[in-house]
């Protein structure tokens, strides 16, 4: 009896034991159950934000350059000033993508003329007028002005041509017809459509000068056979046939004879002075100074000292027909025109200084670096310009 009622009461714990067991593994379970479904939920989440993450990444450049193109369509020109009809000029620039030129393009641009450049880029460049492309008042042709150029214009600014020693040394008889042929055109333009000429002329029709400094009426000092005669003789043959123009055809003409000029826009292998010492001290290079020039020696030390170069100063033999001295008389031009230069040497250097390394920059991320070279006369190729 006693055994069966203890039996009794041993399966009755039990049962509850078992019940409580099983409630337990229920709830485990029921927990189990719960912690896995949270698990996935936050490992849902996560691979959730890791594909917006993952998606952005990709995203955000593509807005970007949507944002960069909307800016292009609303591009932003430089200011220019508001002209009436009646002052507003349609204005030719021949060379107006060089180095010079492309400066005389902006600031006839924002005086606010109707600007037409003409440039065949063999020395001028889209880059520098690409600012101005696509407005209203602005064209670009490409156009070599050897070929006849039929236009309506109010003014010609005519500055095609190579202008430093090497680039005008690469092919002379072009360089020659350029001048010759290229100023004859202009001129007939002028002639035909009424319009006010000004040649972009250059020390170099004074040679190696006997005087010094030079003014306007000194006839000059050139070799005409040799290696610098297609600019000097071409540039002396188209001053020559502006004031025959003006004299004969009644053709208004401007002649300026431009000195040795550098900055900004000027081209990495223009060759003269300054872009050379400064391309050269960029990379470190030998500064090539001329023995008997004593103040190209100073240059190249302020060069080097601006630029903060370790480059060496190297002496080489001078060029054939290399002017020993030249410096402009700008009294005529002071007194007339109430011109004269308003940029200091040191602030000049630096902003061509800053260019020329955006340059080296710009060239490097385009894989090509060239260096400037000494001018050459090229034998025994055929040319068909
Ligand atoms: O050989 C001559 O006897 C004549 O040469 C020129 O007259 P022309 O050859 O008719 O030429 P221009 O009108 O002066 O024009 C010179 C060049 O400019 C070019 N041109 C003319 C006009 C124009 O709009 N665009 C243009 O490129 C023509 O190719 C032309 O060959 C002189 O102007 C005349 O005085 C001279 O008598």
């Amino acid at each position: 009896m006693v055994s069966k009622a203890l039996l009794r009461l041993v399966s009755a714990v039990n049962r509850r034991r078992m019940k409580l067991l099983l409630g337990i593994a229920l709830l485990a379970y029921v927990a189990s159950v719960w912690g896995n479904f949270v698990n996935m939920r936050s490992m849902q989440e996560n691979g959730e934000l890791k594909i917006e993450s993952k998606i952005e990444e990709i995203v955000e450049p593509l807005r970007e350059k949507i944002r960069d193109l909307e800016k292009s369509f609303t591009q932003k020109y430089p200011p220019v000033k508001f002209l009436s009809e009646k002052d507003r000029k349609r204005i030719l620039i021949t060379g107006g993508a060089g180095f010079v030129g492309s400066h005389l393009t902006d600031k006839l641009m924002m005086d606010g003329h109707e600007v037409t450049v003409v440039d065949n880029f063999f020395t001028g460049r889209k880059r520098n007028v690409e600012h101005w492309i696509g407005h209203e008042n602005f064209e670009l042709i490409n156009h070599d002005v050897v070929e006849p150029l039929y236009i309506e214009v109010d003014q010609i600014y005519h500055l095609a041509s190579p202008a430093s020693p090497p680039n005008y040394m690469y092919n002379p008889i072009k360089t020659l017809k350029t001048n010759a042929i290229g100023t004859l055109n202009m001129l007939g333009l002028a002639k035909r459509v009424g319009a006010r000429l000004l040649l972009a002329s250059t020390s170099e029709v004074y040679g190696d000068p006997e005087v010094h400094p030079q003014s306007e009426d000194y006839w000059g000092h050139v070799n005409p056979i040799g290696p610098r005669a297609c600019y000097d003789e071409g540039k002396r043959v188209a001053e020559t046939m502006c004031y025959a123009y003006m004299k004969q055809e009644g053709v208004e003409v401007r002649v300026a004879r431009i000195f040795n000029t550098f900055g900004p826009r000027m081209h990495m292998n223009d060759g003269r002075v300054v872009s050379n010492f400064i391309l050269q001290a960029l990379q470190g290079e030998p500064l090539t100074g001329n023995p008997e020039e004593h103040t190209i020696l100073e240059f190249a030390q302020l060069i080097k000292n601006l630029v903060g170069s370790g480059s060496e100063i190297q002496f080489l033999s001078e060029a054939q027909d290399d002017p020993q001295k030249r410096k402009p008389d700008i009294r005529k031009a002071k007194m007339m025109l109430a011109w004269e230069p308003v940029v200091p040497l040191e602030e000049g250097l630096n902003k061509a200084i800053h260019y020329f390394r955006k340059e080296l920059e710009y060239q490097a991320n385009n894989q090509y670096i060239p260096k400037p070279k000494p001018a050459r006369i090229k034998k025994g190729r055929t040319r068909h310009n």
